[in-house]
């Protein structure tokens, strides 16, 4: 059994955390919130991100980043998108070996465009890793740590990494594929939830099944022809950490990004939804930075726009909705062509 730290001890850091301990590993959940690190130790329960969960006596939280990491074999970073490069840089002071890097976190950096893999490549020396692997899927943490079924993506360059990170994580109710298509598992999961927040506006105003499914068949048909211009495999997005993903965001209550859209579609600002959340809404950023990349290639992204109207230009959602629905008429597929014969070369 293994030594692990997973730094990061919000609601996936915390799922991550359990499934690891039901998989007799002995792990480490590190926190930048020292009240949090004893309240854990003390009640075994994270009751601001995972409160309904009685997290197994085994975890041990930590607040010192140093005594955490001290001869773990594996670093597993679940801190949101916002937080990666600082507690990388933090990581790169205290660690003294060679480990496996494993991340969970779904999220684009607006401005660089980069994706979580290469902004920990770039803060974190190379000599303490081999290559980094991401875990991505359906995988939302209420139900993981409720131990449900659930099915993940481990994806990394190297392929032995990928399959080190099924290793430790797969159980009986935490099923883990594996995929050598890092970039498409990447924007998979950090790009459905811009749709996640569509689909929250749409039931926010009231829409019904009908247009959430168009959001979700033509938000994916946007992740795809996004995905493949930075480089990923088209068939990455009808697997697990692309349509899977999806599916689950825009459909579950349990969704961050889907709530936060449901209080947009019936009228708050994004600064009072995401004051009202608490938790991370990965979403409002990751539209700013698809926004930013779909502007500099020209490529077609009419939902993404929108949603980017409605968060930062203060475009009312039903003016959107009429917008989308009136434009100039097309042909369903001749996008899914273009990324299937011409844009795709592997
Ligand atoms: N929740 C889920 O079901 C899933 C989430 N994910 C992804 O996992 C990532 C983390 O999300 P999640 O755990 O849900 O987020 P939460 O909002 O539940 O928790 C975020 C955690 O990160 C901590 N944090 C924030 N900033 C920093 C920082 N600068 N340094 C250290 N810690 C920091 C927060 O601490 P504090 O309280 O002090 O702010 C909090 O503990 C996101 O990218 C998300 O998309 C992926 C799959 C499932
Ligand atoms: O990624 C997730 C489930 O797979 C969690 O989505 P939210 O961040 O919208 O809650």
């Amino acid at each position: 059994m293994e030594k692990i730290a997973v730094i990061g001890a919000g609601s996936w850091g915390s799922a991550l955390a359990l499934v690891l301990s039901d998989n007799s590993h002995e792990v480490r959940l590190w926190t930048h919130n020292k009240s949090q690190a004893e309240e854990i130790n003390h009640t075994h329960i994270n009751s601001k991100y995972l409160p309904n969960a009685k997290l197994p006596n085994e975890i041990r939280a930590y607040h010192d980043l140093k005594q955490a990491v001290d001869g773990v074999s594996t670093v597993v970073l679940v801190v949101p998108t916002t937080a990666i490069r600082e507690v990388c840089k933090q990581l790169g002071e205290v660690l003294n070996h060679k480990v496996t890097i494993i991340h969970g976190t779904k999220g684009i950096e607006p401005k660089t465009l980069k994706r979580v893999s290469e902004m920990i490549e770039e803060e974190l020396p190379r000599k303490y890793y081999e290559e980094v692997v991401v875990l991505s899927g359906p995988s939302h943490a209420e139900e993981v740590s409720d131990r449900q079924p659930t099915t993940v993506t481990a994806s990394s360059n190297s392929i032995a990494e990928a399959e080190k990170a099924q290793d430790l994580f797969i159980n009986e109710n935490f099923r883990v594929y594996t995929s050598p298509d890092m970039i498409g598992v990447e924007l998979g999961g950090a790009l459905k939830n811009i749709i996640a927040l569509g689909s929250g506006i749409s039931d926010g105003l009231g829409y019904g099944d009908n247009a959430k499914a168009a959001l979700m068949t033509r938000g994916l048909a946007e992740i795809a022809r996004l995905g493949t211009s930075m480089g990923a495999n088209p068939l990455t997005f009808i697997g697990l950490a692309g349509v899977g993903d999806l599916i689950v965001t825009c459909t579950s209550v349990h969704s961050r990004n889907w709530k936060a859209g449901s209080l947009l579609g019936k009228g708050n600002s994004l600064d009072d939804v995401l004051n009202k959340m608490g938790m991370v809404v990965e979403g409002a950023r990751t539209t700013k930075a698809a926004y930013q990349f779909s502007q500099e290639k020209k490529i077609e992204m009419p939902i993404t726009n929108g949603i980017y109207r409605i968060l930062f230009e203060e475009a009312k959602p039903k003016d959107v909705v009429d917008q989308l629905m009136t434009r100039m008429r097309r042909h369903e597929m001749e996008d899914l062509s273009n990324i299937l014969n011409n844009k795709y070369s592997s």
